[in-house]
């Protein structure tokens, strides 16, 4: 058992967008600690990865102890009860851009807390401890009216797939690097950038709770050639996607659709 205690206790009888809000949150607090406690490089990114993990696993098991859950760091590619035969799974990562994360002061990393039932992600949290909020299902952002300019597209600050410079050329706008699949995707939508476009590789971990705020937010989600994005496969690489302002998928997917991504 870890002995960390989250600052806000368990809501009680919470439903499960406050408990993946709560989880994420608590798991984020527990990261700040750990970045504030002398490891640097792998060693840093070791120690949250395990320690994030773990405080998930433990308060799932205590607050949802009938579900399976799927995590990177976990057991067999992370996997906890039999999830492909569970009717709800918690799809977690309990540090996303790991990278960043261990690279203070940067505040491009998060958590993911997912939850998927019988098909469909009905909950989710993405903590970005670094900007101080999570953002959820249970209060999904209000995303703002476009900032004026120029199209803005975010996509891996360490390995941006090479399409993604003629895409922003294609679209006459500019790309923003960043770190951490969950930090771009609710990039879009604070309206800091207006679509996170990734190809060439990604789980479903990577993907699944920011997905869940970003359809909550109204804002457009899929895979690279339209199709809808899906979790809880036996597979878990989930390797492309597209979450944009609902007014540039057009034009994005129909680029992608001639030109492709190699
Ligand atoms: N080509 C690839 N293959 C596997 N995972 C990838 C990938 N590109 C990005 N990812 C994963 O997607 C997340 C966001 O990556 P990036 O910051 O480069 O955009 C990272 O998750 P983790 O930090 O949880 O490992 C990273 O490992
Ligand atoms: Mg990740």
């Amino acid at each position: 058992m870890s002995d960390f205690l989250p600052s806000t206790p368990a809501p009680e009888g919470a439903d499960d967008h406050v408990m993946a809000a709560w989880l994420a949150t608590a798991a984020g607090e527990l990261l700040v600690d750990v970045r504030r406690g002398g490891l640097e490089g792998k060693e840093l990114k070791d120690a949250g990865d395990a320690a994030s993990h773990e405080l998930l696993m433990e308060l799932l098991a205590q607050h949802r102890p009938d579900d399976a859950v799927l995590s990177e760091e976990g057991p067999q590619g992370g996997v906890v009860k039999d999830r492909l035969s569970a009717d709800r799974v918690w799809i977690v990562d309990p540090v996303d851009g790991t990278r960043e994360f261990s690279e203070p002061p940067r505040d491009d990393w998060a958590i993911h807390v997912a939850l998927w039932e019988r098909g469909e992600l009905v909950a989710g949290a993405v903590a970005q401890p670094g900007l101080g909020e999570t953002f959820s299902t249970g209060h999904p952002p209000v995303v703002p009216p476009r900032a004026e300019g120029p199209v803005r597209i975010v996509a891996s600050r360490s390995r941006p797939p090479a399409f993604v410079h003629a895409l922003v050329e294609h679209l006459g706008g500019e790309l923003v690097p960043m770190g951490s699949a969950g930090a771009k995707v609710i990039s879009v939508a604070r309206d800091v950038s207006d679509a996170y476009v990734h190809a060439g590789g990604q789980y479903e971990w990577d993907s699944a709770a920011p997905v869940a705020v970003a359809r909550a937010a109204g804002l457009h989600t899929s895979r690279i050639d339209g199709s809808p994005l899906v979790y809880n496969q036996e597979d878990v690489w989930l390797p492309d996607l597209v979450v944009c302002r609902p007014e540039y998928a057009e034009r994005i997917l129909a680029f992608l659709a001639e030109h492709g991504t190699d």
